[in-house]
């Protein structure tokens, strides 16, 4: 299998008169994982159902690998999809829903289920191939969506919340099995979620959407050090957005960055502790600071015990020059198509 990349272009959806995707334009490198992620209504179905070709586009283009795709249908894409609801039918035993995309594409009855098995073998689920879906975990039966998706060898894997159905547990386990697979097969994921943490853990690059436009792309580690705008500072968490009057505009101070002294220090921030929350590793501090608003500090649990403070005592807060990040607003740069070979 070889991935391809996938470039939007000034692409929209309106539903009637309400707009779901506003003229968003994003370029995912071929072989990336790539997380849209961003709060509920934001977009991110849409948008990937745009690209499956579930969704009409209501303007703009999408090419993938060096076809434009705009009007074709889904299965003249490259691309699978692996849904929320795992989706299997419930009288077919797992060889057979594997190999149920083949049969579509009229692959002969050997090949079918030699391909099948293959898929089941790359899941580790080839001892599961004679059950029905009903006999097998949440987890199983998702390794069983996931092995339909990539039997037809697409270039780009599209993923609907595919983690949201399984307990906390399974879905760490799952999500590291994706990302093995995604960087086994080479293959390009754009992976839908609303949570802050899969998308980091997975993603080469990281969309964050909001209202039907993209406020961020860049990859993990750049998204949560240097958010764009105050939006992304909120929604990847970890981070105070503070208005200093007389300042030039929001920064954003990290809450492990935010330094808590005991007292009033002059030239520091005055507040005070309205909250401490134990969370084994470390202590959250819930912080009023007046006109300010409440921020948030954490501190590793042995700093806190060396010096605890409790709530209602009076605090002086402060940060290093260079932990206070501007944000500058949408500062994404402007996205030239690029084609590249499929
Ligand atoms: N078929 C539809 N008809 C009308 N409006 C729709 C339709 N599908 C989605 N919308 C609207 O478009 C906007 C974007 O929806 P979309 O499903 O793409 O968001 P999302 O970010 O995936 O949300 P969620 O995380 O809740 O699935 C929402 O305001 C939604 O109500």
């Amino acid at each position: 299998m070889r991935g391809a990349s996938v470039e939007l272009v000034r692409v929209s959806k309106h539903y009637g008169n309400a707009v779901a995707v506003d003229a968003i334009d994003l370029h995912v490198p071929a072989g990336q994982y790539c997380c849209l992620l961003g709060p509920s209504g934001c977009g991110k179905t849409s948008t990937l159902r745009m690209i499956a070709g579930h969704e009409t586009i209501s303007d703009g283009d999408i090419l993938i690998g060096s076809r434009n795709v705009s009007e074709l249908p889904p299965a003249a894409r490259g691309t699978a999809m692996m849904f929320q609801s795992y989706a299997l039918f419930p009288h077919l035993n797992c060889l057979d829903n594997v190999a149920f995309g083949l049969r579509m594409r009229g692959v002969a009855k050997a090949e079918r289920r030699e391909r099948a098995a293959a898929m089941l073998r790359l899941v580790h689920m080839e001892n599961y191939a004679g059950r029905l879906p009903s006999q097998l975990s949440g987890g199983q039966q998702q390794r069983v969506a996931l092995a339909r998706a990539l039997v037809t060898e697409p270039s780009v894997l599209l993923l609907d919340e595919p983690l949201s159905a399984l307990d906390p547990f399974l879905r760490v386990q799952v999500r590291a099995e994706l990302k093995r697979l995604q960087a086994e097969l080479g293959i390009t994921f754009i992976h839908v979620t609303h949570s802050q943490e899969e998308a980091m853990a997975l993603s080469d690059l990281v969309v964050v959407m909001n209202g039907g436009r993209i406020e961020q792309a860049a990859e993990a580690r750049a998204v949560f050090t240097r958010p764009a705008t105050p939006f992304v500072a909120r929604f990847i968490g970890g981070h105070n957005v503070v208005d200093v009057p007389g300042g030039a505009g929001p920064i954003a101070v990290r809450t492990d960055r935010l330094r808590v002294l005991p007292g009033t220090v002059p030239g520091l921030i005055p507040a005070r502790v309205a909250m401490v929350e134990y969370q084994g590793s470390f202590v959250q501090l819930r912080l009023d600071a007046g006109p300010l608003g409440e921020l948030v500090a954490i501190l590793p649990d042995n700093s806190f015990d060396a010096a605890p403070l409790r709530e209602g005592e009076a605090v002086s807060l402060g940060w290093d020059g260079a932990e206070a990040h501007p944000l500058h607003g949408n500062n994404a740069p402007a996205r030239v198509p690029v084609l590249e070979e499929n």
